[in-house]
């Protein structure tokens, strides 16, 4: 029988030159820029336009997306009908991945799949997906949606559509971070699933929208809302010791612990993690830090796991004032960068990704 490789582990499939991650060295490059530098120099959209095109943008390639991307912004009437016709309870993913199925419905180029046409589709989910993340929060608290800004950049007037007002450059610089660490990251499953769909010719909206369906799974995206359940579950750094090594008994996955490629600690984490310092000094957040690190510590010493991303994403998300369950949405408006770059990427030398299988079923027989 052949090596069977239970979930890819370790299968090298294709070749990428969009982000490279190195367990090795703890890194990960963006188009060969540490994302750590990028984080720390760059607005978000400019690292969407490294992702798409290779290069970080000129200024007048910056202010031509800028312009096109805030134009965008506001949702098309038609898809705000269709998202007012799920239930106000429905998780703000099913919105988000119903809302880009209507988006691809809409779109008359649709199934054009040149380099330009998918261009100007990576744009406009990219430019309307904070409206529809905002629109779902919003109405989760019985609010009515707000009119997006086009004085204000992408993290800013995704924060002003979401709570009605630009909060402090703290808050903005931290949650614009977490955006630009979430944007890209290989072949990771939900970015894995965008390139399957596009190997068959189908069209970025599809793609897209199974790589949402992908990401809300809490081994993947959703993790970064099952970190706050649990932080609420746990409530209290005191506890924290015994509450893991229950859950650990009872051999239930920790949420936030743990990755395929990282085996010594997510790259991103120190990042993230100082983001999250940042917020808890002016959102009060020194109870939840304490619980974090109890965990962390705790973990670390019961299974020497470290945290990935989601670990210090979810409580930063919690104390800037998102709900738990738009937590994962807001990775779909930042991953949508990385997403687009790998569709775009996979056509350009296209193969149709079709692994094989050992078959364990019954043996061949007559029907009788
Ligand atoms: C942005 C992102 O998507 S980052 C990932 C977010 N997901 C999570 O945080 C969910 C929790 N983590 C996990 O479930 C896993 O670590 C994964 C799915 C991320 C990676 O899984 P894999 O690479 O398949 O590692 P695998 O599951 O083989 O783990 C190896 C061992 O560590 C254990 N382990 C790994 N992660 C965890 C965890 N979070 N909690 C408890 N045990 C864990 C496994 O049970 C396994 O133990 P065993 O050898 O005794 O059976
Ligand atoms: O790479 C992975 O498997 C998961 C991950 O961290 C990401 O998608 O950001």
């Amino acid at each position: 029988m052949s090596t069977i490789h239970k979930g890819l582990d370790g299968v090298v499939v294709d070749t990428t030159g969009i982000s490279m991650v190195n367990p090795d060295t703890n890194s990960l490059t963006y188009r060969g820029y540490p994302v750590q530098q990028l984080a720390t120099r760059c607005r978000f959209e400019e690292v969407a336009y490294l992702l798409w095109h290779g290069e970080l943008p000129t200024p007048a390639q910056l202010a031509k997306q800028t312009e096109a991307e805030r134009a965008q912004r506001e949702l098309p009437r038609e898809l705000v009908t269709t998202l007012l016709s799920l239930p106000a309870t429905a998780h703000p993913m099913d919105t988000l991945r119903t809302a880009v199925s209507i988006l691809g419905a809409n779109d008359p180029h649709e199934d054009d799949n040149s380099p330009r046409a998918n261009a100007a589709k990576a744009l406009r989910l990219f430019a309307a997906l904070p409206s529809v993340v905002a629109f779902t929060q919003r109405r989760r608290r019985g609010l009515l949606p707000l009119p997006p800004r086009d004085d204000l950049g992408f993290a800013e007037n995704f924060l002003y559509l979401t709570f009605g007002e630009v909060p402090e450059p703290e808050i903005v610089r931290a949650f614009e971070t977490s955006l630009v660490l979430y944007a890209e990251h290989s072949f990771n499953a939900s970015t894995f699933t965008s390139r399957v769909v596009t190997s068959t010719l189908s069209d970025l909206y599809s793609a897209v929208t199974a790589a949402v369906g992908a990401l809300k799974g809490p081994l993947h995206g959703g993790a970064n809302e099952a970190v706050m359940a649990m932080f609420a579950e746990i409530g209290d750094a005191a506890r924290a010791r015994e509450w893991l090594a229950t859950a650990l008994a009872d051999k239930r996955k920790i949420m936030g612990f743990g990755h395929r490629v990282y085996k010594k600690g997510d790259s991103r984490v120190p990042t993230m993690r100082q983001a999250l310092d940042d917020v808890a000094k002016i959102r009060d957040g020194q109870a939840l830090l304490d619980l974090y690190e109890e965990l962390a510590a705790a973990m670390l010493d019961a299974k020497g796991l470290h945290p990935n991303l989601d670990y210090p994403a979810g409580p930063a998300y919690h104390l800037m004032g998102f709900d738990t369950p738009v937590f994962t949405p807001i990775f779909v408006a930042a991953r949508i960068t990385g997403w687009t770059a790998h569709i775009t990427e996979q056509l350009a030398a296209n193969s149709l990704i079709r692994p094989s299988s050992a078959y364990t079923g019954a043996a061949e027989r007559a029907l009788t």
